[in-house]
């Protein structure tokens, strides 16, 4: 399934193999190692991975390990060591030495083969090329700061990753001796560059230090032969300036770190400085000559005919007419070139009329024919010529002085110019990211002003749709009875178009459609009326009479604070607690040695939902299907399927600050969405490896998955990839469309603003239709972000549709501007990155009134106390009791000799044994006899 086909549970460890060498005193923590059997086998998987993002439950994961597997499991553990930093206080002033060589390097996404490169590392900056030739040339490949990057290596496998952000790179080294020695120049150069960051060096202030990593990078002697200097350095200074840049980790930092790390202009300025100052010695100097000279009371000298005819033929025989070129008037001429200052300059005294030559040392000499003997120059034009000499050169340097300094003005201005966006930019982007929970953390000044600008956009779509949604009530309070219809159990959105879809929620109207969606908040508040008996009475339940009656009492009031006209309420009851002091980096640290998913994370870092109820949110947009399932053209109906399917990505854009709970194995969620004509169940099925299944039915489709994940830990980034098939059924047509998921990357993970990627091929079958979709990964080298383009083929390849957008933003079909837009998300509910980055939809998800209460089934997501608590604020009880409720389930696997078999879902037989598929009993067990009347395991 796409790129990433190894994924392996990762293990932390703080041992320190015996082979390491530690310089200055430092100690590198052991970072990782497989911890289960497969990952050996993928000698080239060297990321941190682990079966899911956190899991003390599976605790118990290892409790029945093979006796192979656990003896695995101690080898590899001691394998992976991250490079550790600077500590506080430390210094590393001791300038390491240039180094360089052949490593191999791991291709780029999707990381397959790998390359031989030509690596330098140089004052804590690594560089890469092809070949020592291409590096001479600038064709460099990549630039890394070491000091900013994550790095760890395996030393068994001689293996490396460098984790630098917006790339993670691979290498690995034959030799273990050229490895250990590549290991320990990287450590080195690791410190003296968070050293240099830090507090500059000795020999020179900071920002101008920084420069000098670029400053020599010559690998030999023989670059300076026919080098391109200026090229080379300019490429690796842009290369700098993007790795800075990009180093969101450090945020603002980094946007001044990238101006800082930016030294041309500096340069430039250094340059001209050191140049006027020397060219001012040197006018010093001539002044003195000048001084010296006996007086000759004559500036402008007429030369005997025998001179000047031996001279290229002055314009005016009376001057000197030293001569300088064409193009050397001209520019002396140019207003820009302050001819004037100079000869109005008194202490210079020179007229106008000489001409400088400063292009032409032999000047004096052109003045004088080869022919003519020096004996027949007399001592008078000796000296005359002399004086000339002098005086021009004088001009000359003045001139050259005078250039240096214009340009140093020039240089500052455009300095302090940049100087002043990085500062803008960073006021604007802090400003974006106190106020959104945005994972995007550009630094670029227009980025940040985007978010700014979207930000303000949503405001305004939200204000909108709160003026409609009030314009309707009152339109609806004024004329009730015409809307009021019977509700149907499991409505049809299609027939029921004028009135099912009345309870889209906030976050799920799109601006076109979002008159509509009001107008249909009435219909429901009719509906309360005439509730069938039967299954969906239970449905009708959820919308108690009491909530209609708040619904419209209140409409009035504010519409969108406690209570949507649904009846499901529109806000979390309290904020999400505060979890920014908790240092990813320090609770790893202090649980190295344990699995990944076997560390105890701080509820804070979760958000109060369970990957149950987050599969659930993926139907958040599954009006797409219902209008899939009204074309007869199955290439149109393709284009909604498609829709559908990157829609389920758009609410992992705000969310990349928490990680939902893990379920308990055996645990349930039911959601019925009667507004949507749907309803939906999902079970842990399996707890190791973890994995989710879900049904979703309705009469226009249904939709069924069964999801795993596997995630990979790079250090400051960590790579998600969900496993299995996304199913979706259109019963109208017989169609059956089936997907894979992309990879899902979690950035900054360590520090900084976490956000989330999307990156791979998906591919979406139904019979001779396909469609692929590509998930373009954030490219630090265009403005691409986000990005998905895609066609709907004939099986024979011949393309019907194209598709492109972006899979937060929304999807389009055609080209250009005559393109359609498919699919937009909804704006984001008031101080959504208060409230976890939450959707509308998502806020509903975990809420439970009393009347539904009775019919959930006691293993349901909603009475999972530690994400309750969560959810009201109480996370001092939500850590106790997620400890408490993880413990039972290490016991519970302790004790049982088989993992528990799921209620509601049947595992496949023979063939891929991981596809499971819903067993029909959970909607006929709810009505009939219910779920009181069942035992079921305490999960809690
Ligand atoms: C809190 C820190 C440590 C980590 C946060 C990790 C979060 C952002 C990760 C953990 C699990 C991830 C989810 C795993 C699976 C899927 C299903 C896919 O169809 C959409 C993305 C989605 C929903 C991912 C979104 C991002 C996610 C929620």
């Amino acid at each position: 399934m796409g790129a990433i086909t190894c994924f392996k549970p990762f293990l932390l460890f703080l041992q320190v193999s015996p082979h390491q060498k530690m310089s200055n005193g430092i100690h590198d923590h052991m970072k990782h190692a497989d911890s289960n059997s497969d990952s050996d086998n993928s000698g080239d998987d060297g990321s941190i991975s682990s079966s899911q993002v956190d899991g003390p439950q599976s605790q118990s994961s290892n409790a029945k390990p093979s006796p192979h597997k656990s003896r695995k499991n101690r080898k590899s553990r001691q394998e992976w060591i991250i490079l550790e930093g600077l500590r506080d206080g430390q210094r590393c002033e001791e300038k390491p030495e240039r180094y360089q060589g052949f490593l191999m390097k791991r291709r780029k996404w999707p990381l397959k083969g790998w390359h031989k490169r030509f690596f330098t590392l140089d004052k804590g900056i690594l560089t890469y090329a092809k070949s020592p030739n291409d590096i001479l040339k600038g064709k460099l490949h990549g630039v890394i700061d070491i000091g900013l990057a994550v790095i760890s290596y395996k030393r068994k496998r001689q293996r490396l990753d460098i984790d630098a952000e917006e790339q993670v790179y691979h290498i690995k080294v034959k030799d273990s001796k050229v490895f250990d020695n590549w290991i320990d120049r990287i450590r080195h150069h690791r410190l003296y560059r968070q050293h240099e960051i830090a507090y500059g060096t000795k020999e020179s202030p900071r920002l101008t230090e920084i420069s000098s990593p670029i400053e020599d990078i010559v690998i030999s002697p023989l670059a300076t032969a026919n080098l391109p200097e200026k090229s080379r350095t300019l490429t690796l200074k842009k290369e700098i300036i993007r790795q800075a840049s990009f180093n969101k980790g450090v945020g603002g930092q980094s946007r001044v770190a990238a101006w800082v790390l930016d030294t041309a202009g500096f340069e430039k300025c250094n340059k001209d400085l050191s140049d006027a100052q020397n060219t001012l010695y040197e006018l010093r100097d001539l002044l003195e000559d000048i001084q010296n000279l006996p007086l000759s009371g004559e500036t402008t000298v007429e030369y005997p005919e025998l001179l000047t005819q031996s001279c290229e033929k002055p314009k005016t025989r009376r001057f000197v007419g030293v001569r300088t070129s064409k193009r050397k008037s001209k520019k002396l001429d140019s207003p820009t070139h302050g001819r004037d200052s100079i000869t109005s300059s008194p202490t210079l005294g020179v007229p106008d009329r000489i001409h400088t030559s400063t292009s032409n040392p032999n000047l004096l000499s052109s003045l004088r024919p080869n022919s003519m003997p020096d004996t027949l120059i007399s001592p008078a034009h000796e000296q005359r010529i002399q004086e000339i000499k002098l005086r021009e050169n004088f001009i000359s340097k003045a001139e050259q002085v005078h250039c240096n300094l214009k340009s140093l003005v020039h240089m500052m201005g455009t300095e302090r110019e940049r100087l002043k966006h990085t500062l803008e930019a960073e006021a604007t982007a802090t400003a974006a990211s106190t106020a959104t929970l945005s994972p995007n953390t550009t630094t670029n000044n227009n980025m940040a002003q985007n978010i700014l600008l979207q930000q303000k956009l949503n405001e305004s779509y939200q204000q909108n749709a709160e003026l409609r949604a009030r314009l309707v009530r009152i339109g609806a309070e004024c004329n009730l009875t015409n809307l009021m219809q019977p509700m149907s159990p499991l409505p049809s959105p299609v027939m029921g178009r004028d009135r099912v879809q009345l309870a889209q929620s906030l976050s799920a109207e799109s601006f076109s459609m979002s008159e509509y969606y009001d107008a249909e908040e009435n219909v429901e508040a009719g509906s309360e009326t005439s509730s069938e008996p039967s299954d969906e009475e239970d449905i009708s339940s959820e919308v108690s009479e009491e909530g209609n009656d708040t619904a419209i009492t209140s409409a009035s009031e504010d519409i969108l604070t406690s209570v949507f006209p649904t009846g499901r309420r529109s806000k979390l009851p309290v904020p999400q607690p505060d979890s920014g002091d908790i240092s990813l980096w320090n609770l790893l640290y202090k649980n190295i040695g344990k699995d990944l998913t076997k560390i105890s994370m701080p509820v804070t870092l979760n958000e109060p939902l369970s990957s149950l109820q987050r599969l659930c949110e993926e139907l958040e947009y599954s009006d797409l299907l219902d209008k899939a399932s009204e074309y007869d053209d199955p290439y149109e109906r393709m284009i909604y399927v498609a829709a559908f399917a990157v829609s389920s990505y758009a609410s992992s854009y705000y969310r990349a600050g928490h990680k939902p709970f893990n379920p308990l194995l055996g645990e349930t969620y039911e959601c019925i969405r009667e507004d949507k004509g749907w309803r939906f169940i999902a079970e842990q099925v399996s707890h190791h490896p973890p994995i989710s299944a879900c049904h979703a039915d309705s009469r226009n489709f249904t939709m069924w998955q069964d999801m795993r994940v596997k995630t990979k830990f790079w250090g400051k980034s960590m790579e998600i990839q969900p496993l299995g098939t996304v199913n979706v059924t259109l019963p109208k047509y017989n169609d059956h469309y089936r997907w894979n998921k992309v990879t899902t990357c979690v950035h900054n993970l360590l520090g900084g603003q976490r956000w989330v990627d999307q990156y791979g091929e998906m591919k979406i079958t139904n019979g001779n239709v396909v469609c692929k979709l590509t998930f373009t990964k954030a490219s630090h080298w265009s403005s691409k972000r986000h990005e998905v383009c895609g066609s709907i083929c004939t099986l024979e390849g011949k393309v019907v549709h194209t598709l492109f957008g972006q899979w937060n933003e929304g999807l389009f079909c055609g080209q250009g501007s005559s393109a359609s837009c498919i699919w937009r998300p909804g704006a984001m509910p008031v101080d959504h990155e208060l409230y976890y980055g939450f959707t509308r939809f998502a806020i509903e998800l975990n809420e439970l009134d009393h009347d539904q209460a009775r019919f959930l089934p006691p293993t349901d997501s909603r009475f999972r106390p530690d994400q309750r608590m969560l959810e009201e604020g109480q996370v001092n009880d939500a850590e106790y009791e997620k400890s408490r409720i993880e413990q039972l389930q290490r016991e519970r696997r302790k004790r049982d000799d088989q993992e528990m078999e799921p209620l509601w879902f049947r595992q496949s037989i023979g063939g891929d044994k991981d596809v499971y598929k819903y067993n029909s009993k959970y909607w006929e067990t709810r009505k009939n006899p219910g779920f009181l009347k069942m035992s079921f395991v305490k999960l809690w």
